[in-house]
């Protein structure tokens, strides 16, 4: 008999064919993972999950008698409650490096479109508001080239956002992690500070840190007022990272000049958010990993990870090792 899994929210469609023929997959697109009967009648049969945001706690672990490994196709694991799944059993796992210049891609893309207007003035050559050949300097944006880059987690991703900086556009790059990235430094000539010298010497504060609880609410009003009043400020990273609020309050209050976000505290965001109605935000739909070639690397490489645990063998990928029994 066929062992049997659960795909949620997203595996590429090639993936999820080549499991379906060695596994017995049930697919949900999110579910109600605490009343749908289909769903927790699937949990209960389950020896492995693989998808994205699956929100994992020790409620649904206590339905989830079969389980040896939850796979996310994403780096960020936020997601799961790793101690409550070590003390069940169950390996988690994600899929770091395949996703790090796709990311950083679509971050400094981010950038540039705030710092150039470029979706407000899409919208202004689209609704015929270019009248004049010239346009007025209302509408000037700002440079990116020479600025100086403040990376706020200088990981995988981080770095891959600090070479397009350095590199491409000759920044010079701050960055603040809890220890030293000596790599970072010789590669991109980063310099080490403390939070509050990035927050205060940083044209781009770029958020690029996972969600943890020492993250969770790291930038908010006293953070914001440390900023440039010139300073954009992109969020990579997760919503809650970011007290959104004190950021809507921050560019009414013109403590910094515009943000670029493709995360938000509730995804999909609201559509009556504050933040959306205003023309100095770049907002991108959690689009950072989202191509069709890397999209479909991590649906690969999360497999890989899911077939590895239900074979008894150590995921490349285990993010708990306490959870490994062999
Ligand atoms: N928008 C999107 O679509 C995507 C978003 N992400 C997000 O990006 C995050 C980072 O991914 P990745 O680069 O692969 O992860 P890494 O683990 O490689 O890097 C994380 C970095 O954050 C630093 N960090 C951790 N805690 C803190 C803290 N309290 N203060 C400051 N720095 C901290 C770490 O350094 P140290 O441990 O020394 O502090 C490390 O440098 C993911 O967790 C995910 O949330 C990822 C992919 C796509
Ligand atoms: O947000 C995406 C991820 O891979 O993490």
């Amino acid at each position: 008999m066929k062992k049997k899994i659960i795909a949620y929210n997203r595996v590429e469609k090639p993936v999820l064919e080549k499991l379906q023929q060695s596994y017995d997959a049930r697919f949900f697109q999110n579910a109600d993972t605490k009343h749908d009967p289909a769903f927790l009648t699937a949990l209960r049969e389950a020896e492995g999950i693989i998808g994205l945001d699956l929100p994992v706690d020790a409620d649904l672990l206590a339905h989830a008698h079969k389980l040896k490994v939850i796979s996310n196709v994403s780096v960020g694991y936020d997601n799961l409650d790793l101690d409550a799944m070590s003390r069940h059993g169950v390996m988690g796992t994600n899929t770091p490096g395949v996703l790090d210049d796709t990311v950083a891609d679509a971050i400094f893309g981010i950038l540039i479109a705030a710092a150039r207007r470029i979706p407000e003035l899409d919208q202004f050559v689209k609704n015929g508001k270019w009248q004049s050949a010239a346009i007025d300097n209302d509408h000037f944006g700002h440079n990116v080239h020479h600025k100086t880059l403040g990376i706020i987690g200088m990981g995988r991703i981080g770095k891959a956002i600090a070479k397009r900086g350095y590199f491409g556009f000759d920044m010079p790059i701050l960055y603040h992690t809890r220890s030293p990235k000596p790599d970072a430094e010789e590669a991109f000539a980063a310099e080490y500070c403390s939070l509050e010298t990035l927050l205060q010497e940083s044209d781009f504060v770029c958020l690029m840190a996972p969600l943890t609880p020492e993250t969770e609410g790291l930038i908010g009003k006293r953070e914001f007022q440390l900023m440039k009043s010139s300073a954009i400020f992109i969020n990579g990273s997760r919503g809650p990272t970011v007290i959104e609020q004190d950021l809507v309050d921050a560019l009414k209050n013109n403590d910094i000049t515009a943000a670029g976000l493709d995360v938000f505290s509730q995804e999909p965001v609201e559509p009556d958010h504050p933040l959306l109605n205003m023309t100095q935000v770049v907002t991108t739909p959690h689009i950072g990993s989202s191509t069709h070639e890397t999209e479909e690397k991590m649906s690969e490489l999360a497999a890989k990870n899911l077939e590895s645990g239900l074979n008894g063998e150590k995921p490349v990928n285990l993010i708990n090792p306490e959870a490994w029994k062999f």
